[in-house]
């Protein structure tokens, strides 16, 4: 057993003017992991393996809800499968070089009951405070599983956000927007072009999602115009055949960051010509080094740029505003559309929830950058925030558990000790 009902009113006492329906009060003894994508699955495989109770906390119904609920039907993963494994468990052999999202789904559904980790489901952390004084973390949560939501507070020595980067949807504030009148979506509820056949198309930013959103409406016979309001590294998937991101990754273990840079753009240049000739403007600073200081993610092509270089897939400037059935460009230029698909990126949640700020930015990442963000003080750890997808997850993933699993040991060890003296104590007095 992980947990027990605990009545502890007078270590945290709740202010009556707090609207927290609190019905129970759990004490976990080990982790509790918020978050059940790959990150909070890793951490708790990690800590399976070294026989460290813990509990995971997860708002949606289903594990790894960022793949499940929030990605469109055709995508692939767009780093090769061995940069997306998690630790301890491969990927089935007759995996592809790029797994659809339901093989990666069905990977992690395996990886779930292989490690017989059991996450709470439907259940949101809503705040999570910390007490120096006793050293142990209050974490509330809402649980809507049942018929009717109840209040549920965890109090911890560790606490594992694995919320990931991608939280929240990002969705800008554009003028007219009100009176657009058509159908207006955020990429993560984009599941097919099939509906939008024949339609003139608004797909807002071109990182991956954009690119691929673009690129998908195409195959359906839809006119997808792409805003590009700044400027995007495209590179392709492969170069001779081979991962673009895995040669990267072999060329960093001999040369410098800004060498692997502009080999890189060496060969997008040579496979795919220059592409700011069809209004993608390369950023001044290389893409790698972008993705480090910025977060920006390179576009890894699948065929959008081909799409694009014949037309099919229109690059326009930056919004101006909307209106009845329109949208005018900062160029002047105005296009008539039926929808408007945001693919305008995500953010994370943490602020919200978690009241800290050594660890965390106000951006909700941790301040250190990698490798040095996985861990804070008091039991607090982060993983899957680096910046460097699922590679990074398992980095972190392994490092926290370790970590945890050694600390709890000791913990354990220690109150065993205590025990075993006031036993002796006892059996003395008699
Ligand atoms: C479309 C798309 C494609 C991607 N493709 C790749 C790829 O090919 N390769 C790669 O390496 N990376 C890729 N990534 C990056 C992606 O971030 C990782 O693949 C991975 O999902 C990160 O795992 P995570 O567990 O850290 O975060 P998530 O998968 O986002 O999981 C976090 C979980 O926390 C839950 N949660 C959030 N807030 C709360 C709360 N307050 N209370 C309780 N639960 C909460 C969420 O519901 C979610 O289930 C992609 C991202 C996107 C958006
Ligand atoms: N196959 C795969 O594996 C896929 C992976 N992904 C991953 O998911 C993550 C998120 O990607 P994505 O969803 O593309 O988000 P990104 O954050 O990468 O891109 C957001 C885009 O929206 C633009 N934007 C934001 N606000 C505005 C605005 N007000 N007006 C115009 N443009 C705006 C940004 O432009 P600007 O740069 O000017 O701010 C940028 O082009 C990435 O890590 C990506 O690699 C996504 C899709 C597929
Ligand atoms: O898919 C993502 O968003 C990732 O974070 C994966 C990733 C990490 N480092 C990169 C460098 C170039 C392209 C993708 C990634």
């Amino acid at each position: 057993m992980s947990s027990c009902c605990l009545n502890m009113p007078n270590m945290f006492p709740t202010l009556a003017s707090e609207a927290f329906l609190s019905s129970r009060c759990i004490w976990v003894n080990g982790p509790v992991i918020v978050g059940a994508g790959p990150s909070g699955l890793a951490v708790g495989a990690g800590l399976k393996n070294q026989g460290v109770p813990f509990i995971i906390l997860e708002r949606a119904n289903c594990i790894a809800s960022l793949w499940q609920n929030r990605t469109y039907d055709r995508l692939k993963l767009h780093l090769p499968k061995q940069f997306c494994q998690l630790p301890n468990f491969p990927f089935p052999e007759d995996f592809p070089e790029y797994p659809t999202k339901y093989q990666f789904i069905s990977y992690l559904e395996s990886y779930t009951k292989h490690f017989d980790i059991n996450p709470h489901f439907n259940e949101t952390v809503q705040s999570a405070n910390y007490n120096a004084t006793f050293g142990l973390w209050r974490v509330k949560t809402i649980a809507t599983g049942g018929p009717n939501p109840i209040g549920v507070e965890y109090i911890c020595r560790w606490l594992v956000v694995a919320t990931g980067e991608n939280a929240e949807k990002v969705v800008p504030e554009f003028e007219g927007l009100q009176y657009f009148g058509g159908h207006v979506t955020h990429a993560c509820d984009y599941k097919s072009g099939q509906s939008y056949s024949g339609e003139r198309v608004l797909v807002v930013g071109c990182g991956n999602s954009g690119m691929e959103v673009s690129l998908d409406l195409c195959n359906h016979n839809a006119n997808p115009s792409m805003v590009v309001r700044s400027s995007v590294h495209v590179l392709p998937r492969e170069v001779l055949g081979k991962s673009t991101f895995e040669l990267a990754v072999s060329m960093m273990k001999w040369l410098p960051l800004w060498l692997v840079d502009k080999i890189l753009l060496i060969l997008a240049h040579l496979i795919l010509g220059n592409t700011e000739k069809y209004g993608l403007k390369r950023p001044r600073v290389g893409p790698l080094e972008l993705k480090n200081t910025a977060g920006k993610t390179p576009v890894l092509d699948i065929g959008a740029f081909q799409k694009i270089r014949s037309g099919e897939i229109k690059i326009v400037p930056g919004i101006k505003k909307f209106s009845r059935g329109r949208v005018e460009l900062v160029n002047g230029e105005t296009l008539e559309i039926e929808s408007v698909i945001l693919a305008t990126g995500y953010r994370s949640n943490v602020p919200s929830w978690l009241k800290e700020n050594e660890l965390f930015s106000s951006e909700g990442v941790p301040k250190n950058p990698f490798p040095n963000g996985w861990k804070g003080k008091g039991g607090l750890y982060a993983v899957g925030f680096t910046r460097r997808g699922l590679s990074g997850a398992s980095l972190d993933a392994i490092s926290v558990a370790h970590d945890i699993a050694k600390s709890w040991k000791e913990a354990t060890k220690q109150k065993k000790k205590s025990m075993a003296a006031r036993h002796r104590r006892c059996i003395s007095h008699f």
